[in-house]
């Protein structure tokens, strides 16, 4: 059956990424007869400029249609004094919660040819694969009241609120100890338990559903621990749960253990795993349109796309290891080279995978 893939490609370096990974697409359907329709629309600051809202309603239409989403990227300077719903920012987060995505996968794997390139000493991070469970359609990304006033005194203030309900922790938890029991066996929920009363009840959940997997060994760790622990002995964590907000930012912090941004791809997936795949970076304003972005974390949220909706993990491990050929000969683009390899543009890097796909 042919599966609908909705390319978004976004803004920044967004779209040229994304025609990176529609070629990598492109030679998989050509070549290794992956049955793929690709279908393209709107999304972010591209959309804000030309709609007059970052996720237009046939945007969202065509997201419900497809069995995939390909997402570059969204946001710059060019929109950062819109209002908070013209913000292209505001456009992803509601595809996540329009689409149900709460479950975003995001592995921090390093390939041994980057070792350089990472931002820890090679024995601290050789063989380094961690997977990071953010919770992604709530928190105090979503909670409410949220919004920005005046006190009595007439001075500013603005509010966000940080909050789940069990059952939003219960189905990420779920998620998060059936793929630690698939991996190495061990789970890391992150919280701040001892501050916030919202992360008590995520860890007394995540204590609660331990019980139905006693196979795998569940930990609890503070958030200003993780985020030290991260960058002195990474090797401790395989799979880490954690909500939106401080899944964000740990993932960015794992990024630089495996060399660079460019390198992170991910999930967000639904109940039923559908879902949308995209880099962790964002539209790197500050290189953008000069083809030195690096597309191997869109290429490597393909792979994701196969192995999680499409169900061709045979192709996904064919994407992966065309990865680390690439690397092997010595490609680099701009974020990951070293003194005695080829800088690659973004095309060439792409043209690169391409070619050993064929
Ligand atoms: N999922 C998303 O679409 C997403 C994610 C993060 C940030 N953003 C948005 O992107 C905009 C810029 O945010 P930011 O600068 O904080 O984060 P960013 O991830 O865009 O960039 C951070 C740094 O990483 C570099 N970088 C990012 N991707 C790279 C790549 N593929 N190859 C090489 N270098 C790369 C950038 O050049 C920059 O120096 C903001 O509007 C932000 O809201 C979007
Ligand atoms: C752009 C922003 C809304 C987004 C997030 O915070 O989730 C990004 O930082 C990410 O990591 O995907
Ligand atoms: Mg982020």
């Amino acid at each position: 059956m042919t599966s609908r893939i909705l390319v978004m490609p976004g803004d920044g370096v967004g779209p040229e990424i994304c025609r990176e990974a529609v070629r990598v697409l492109d030679v998989l359907a050509h070549d290794h007869g992956l049955d793929i329709e690709l279908d393209e629309a709107l999304v972010g600051g591209a959309a804000v400029d030309s709609a007059g809202d970052p996720l237009p309603e046939d945007s969202l239409a065509a997201a419900r249609e497809a069995d995939a989403i390909l997402f570059g990227a969204i946001g710059g300077p060019k929109w950062d004094s819109q209002p908070r719903d013209k913000r292209p920012e505001s456009g992803l987060l509601r595809l996540r919660s329009e689409l149900g995505l709460f479950a975003n996968l995001r592995p921090a794997i390093l390939y041994s040819q980057l070792a350089h390139a990472s931002s820890l000493k090679k024995e601290i991070v050789a063989g380094l694969d961690i997977m990071i469970v953010r919770e992604l359609t709530g928190g105090i990304y979503f909670g409410k009241p949220a919004g920005q006033g005046t006190t009595d005194a007439g001075r500013r203030e603005a509010w966000n609120t940080m909050r789940y309900d069990e059952d939003e922790i219960v189905r990420i938890g779920r998620r998060a100890f059936e793929i630690a029991r698939a991996r190495g066996g061990r789970l890391c929920s992150v919280d701040k338990a001892n501050v916030l009363d919202v992360s008590q009840l995520w860890r007394d959940v995540m204590n609660e559903l331990a019980t139905a997997y006693p196979d795998v060994e569940l930990s609890h760790m503070y958030v200003d621990n993780a985020a030290m622990q991260l960058v002195r002995a990474p090797k401790q964590f395989d799979t880490i749960v954690t909500t939106n907000l401080f899944g964000d930012i740990l993932s960015d912090t794992a990024a630089m253990l495996t060399g660079s941004i460019g390198m992170l791809p991910s999930a967000s997936l639904d109940a039923a795993g559908c879902g949308m795949y995209e880099p962790v970076h964002g539209s790197a304003p500050d290189i953008a349109g000069q083809g030195v972005a690096n597309p191997l974390a869109t290429i490597l949220s393909v792979a994701m796309m196969l192995r999680y909706t499409l169900e061709r993990g045979d192709l996904a491990d064919k994407v992966e290891t065309a990865v680390g050929a690439v690397l092997d000969r010595g490609l680099r683009t701009r974020d990951i080279m070293d003194d005695e390899t080829q800088v690659a543009s973004t095309q060439e890097m792409g043209g690169a995978i391409v070619d050993m796909l064929r």
